[in-house]
């Protein structure tokens, strides 16, 4: 059965609502449609789960957008990009369903990503955890739990592609490595407190990371290129292959291991 259209979110072009509480709001419909759909699977394969969930997610949110932000231009994993974008000046940038292995195998680190980018920033944002119940904003920012200073770290990295530098910088850290599936539910992780860096390199796109970058920055988190650059989004290529997100009173001991790692591997 290919995926079944899904009925338009009432009041979407309602006057006043917030660029962040219409990310929060697309997103958090997307993960329910995702969830509905995944309880209606039976034993399919796990490409047409695949499939049919970036299908599905991306439908939400593109109709939602041409709703209520019709002139907004959009950057979709799931869309062919159109040009236009690089001289518009508000783009959304979406990744409909991440982690979608992890969504096709029943687990619950996924995400849906919504972002707004705007003149050169990224202005608002919203990280949906449908597997966890809850959606993360940039307004109202989350706030990252304390964390015992005598506790390891533990440094979040991709449960199927771990970056070539993962166990050096972990090892020079002593932090444990927790491997998770989805950029968004990784971030959201050191914003939940349930780790305490991500770390990405080798390959990933802008939609991996806008709205998690996003939350987590609102959150007061660092969020950098791997050699400490800004994150630049809305380019030409979107290709954006590394990142890393800590707390920041750690961030300038990671950024110096990374480094230093990074050397010795090369
Ligand atoms: N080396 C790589 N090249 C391209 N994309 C990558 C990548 N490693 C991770 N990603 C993308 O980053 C997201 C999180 O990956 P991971 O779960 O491995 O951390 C996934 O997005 P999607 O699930 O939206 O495709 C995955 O495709
Ligand atoms: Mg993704």
């Amino acid at each position: 059965m290919p995926p079944q259209p899904q009925p338009p979110i009432r009041d979407l072009d309602r006057e006043g609502l917030s660029d962040v509480d219409l990310a929060v709001e697309l997103a958090g419909t997307a993960g329910r449609a995702l969830l509905e759909l995944r309880s209606g699977v039976g034993d399919l394969p796990a490409d047409e789960v695949k499939k049919r969930g970036d299908a599905a997610a991306q439908q939400v949110l593109a109709a939602g957008l041409a709703v209520a932000r019709p002139g907004d231009a959009v950057l979709s994993e799931e869309a062919v990009d159109d040009a236009t974008r690089l001289d518009a000046s508000r783009v959304w940038i979406i990744d409909p369903l991440d982690g979608t292995r992890e969504y096709s195998e029943g687990r619950s680190d996924w995400a849906v990503h919504v972002a707004l980018w705007e003149a050169g920033s990224l202005v608002a944002g919203a990280v949906a955890l449908p597997g966890l119940g809850t959606v993360l904003a940039t307004d109202p920012a989350a706030v990252a739990p304390s964390r015992d200073a005598a506790a390891p770290w533990r440094m979040a990295v991709s449960r199927s592609r771990p970056p070539a530098i993962a166990t050096g910088v972990a090892q020079a850290l002593g932090a444990d490595l927790v491997a998770m599936g989805s950029a968004g539910f990784k971030v959201a992780a050191v914003v939940r407190g349930e780790a305490d860096l991500y770390v990405h390199g080798g390959g990933q796109y802008e939609w991996d990371s806008a709205a998690p970058v996003a939350v987590a920055v609102a959150a007061g988190l660092h969020a950098s290129r791997l050699d400490g650059s800004p994150l630049r989004y809305n380019q030409p290529d979107p290709y954006l292959p590394d990142l890393v997100v800590c707390r920041p009173e750690m961030a300038e001991r990671v950024l110096t291991e990374i480094e230093r790692v990074q050397r010795d591997v090369q």
